[in-house]
């Protein structure tokens, strides 16, 4: 059960207000970085920095290529948020701790979500440095009660049963296809469906069969719990999966993946992601609620 003390709600006031007093801009749009893809971060025109332990009830990122940083700053004029690292299941953090950035942010005005990640490619056309856009999620640890709203609702947030069928915004899913084309990078650009799973370990052969079967093109160890409280709170999203290994689906032949691998890739390809977000950014409509106090 949960106790009042960890009312999430006051949590993430808390901590909320403890950003609110410091950062010079609220922000209208937050992004998440994945795997090796904070370099995004510091882009951003004239930055804020707080390390997450300074953070009142922020966790720590304790995984390789997780920096650990809130990063505030305008990119193309927009006010933003940069996590530089995110948490995970596989950390040992519960879901309402590794989600609480999304509904903080919620508190200080965010109204769009912009989340990456590097994920393994399911399906046969896909190739390592490819990008994705997320058009829809497989929450393999939700359909096994392992879900952010699991508990009380509070209906500060949002409602107790959310519709997600289209959490993945339609029109920036769109905009996002036409800069990629506009970019040159049509050939190396995919809509298609994560699954999300609680790692550490990558998949066997036999589960990664199993997800393909599901419908699943790409397979990771985050998002959709961010995507579901994002959603849950009235907040677009926004989801992009870089592409950084195939997952063996047969016994011969096939690399195995590791981290170090993967967050080569990241680096190798964060440019093409950076370029992506930033043109994104520049198109979103969002305002700046400087009279906004939700608490
Ligand atoms: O935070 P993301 O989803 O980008 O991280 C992926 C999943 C694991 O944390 C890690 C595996 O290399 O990369
Ligand atoms: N599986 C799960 N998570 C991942 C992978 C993968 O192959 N690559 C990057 N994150």
């Amino acid at each position: 059960m949960y106790s009042k003390k960890e009312s999430r709600y006051e949590n993430c006031e808390e901590t909320a207000r403890w950003l609110r007093d410091r950062v010079r801009t609220p922000p209208c749009i937050a992004i998440i970085c994945g795997s090796g893809l904070g370099l995004l971060a510091d882009t951003l025109c004239d930055p804020q920095v707080f390390s997450y332990s300074q953070i009142p009830n922020f966790p720590t990122s304790t995984v390789p290529g997780h920096a650990g940083e809130l990063v505030f700053g305008t990119l193309q004029g927009k006010s933003c948020v940069c996590m530089k690292g995110r948490f995970h299941v596989y950390e040992g953090y519960p879901l309402w701790k590794v989600t609480l950035p999304v509904r903080v942010f919620k508190l200080m005005g965010v109204q769009v979500l912009l989340v990456t990640n590097a994920a393994g490619s399911l399906c046969e056309t896909y190739r390592t440095g490819d990008l994705m856009i997320i058009r829809d999620h497989i929450n393999m640890p939700g359909l096994a009660s392992l879900n952010p709203l699991i508990g009380p609702n509070d209906d500060r947030f949002g409602p107790r049963f959310p519709s997600l069928w289209d959490t993945y915004d339609p029109n920036l899913r769109s905009t996002a296809l036409e800069i990629t084309h506009r970019l040159g990078h049509a050939k190396l650009t995919h809509e298609g469906v994560y699954c999300m799973v609680g790692g550490p370990n990558f998949e066997s052969v036999a589960e990664a069969k199993f997800l393909r079967l599901l419908g699943a093109d790409a397979v990771g160890m985050s998002t959709a719990p961010e995507a579901v409280v994002a959603k849950h709170c009235g907040m677009r999203v926004f989801g992009l999966s870089l592409i950084t290994n195939r997952v063996a689906q047969g016994y011969e032949g096939q690399e195995a993946v590791d981290h170090n691998s993967v967050l080569e890739v990241s680096k190798w390809r964060s440019q093409i992601l950076q370029d992506l977000v930033t043109e994104l950014v520049a198109t979103i409509c969002c305002q700046v609620d400087n009279d906004q106090q939700p608490y």
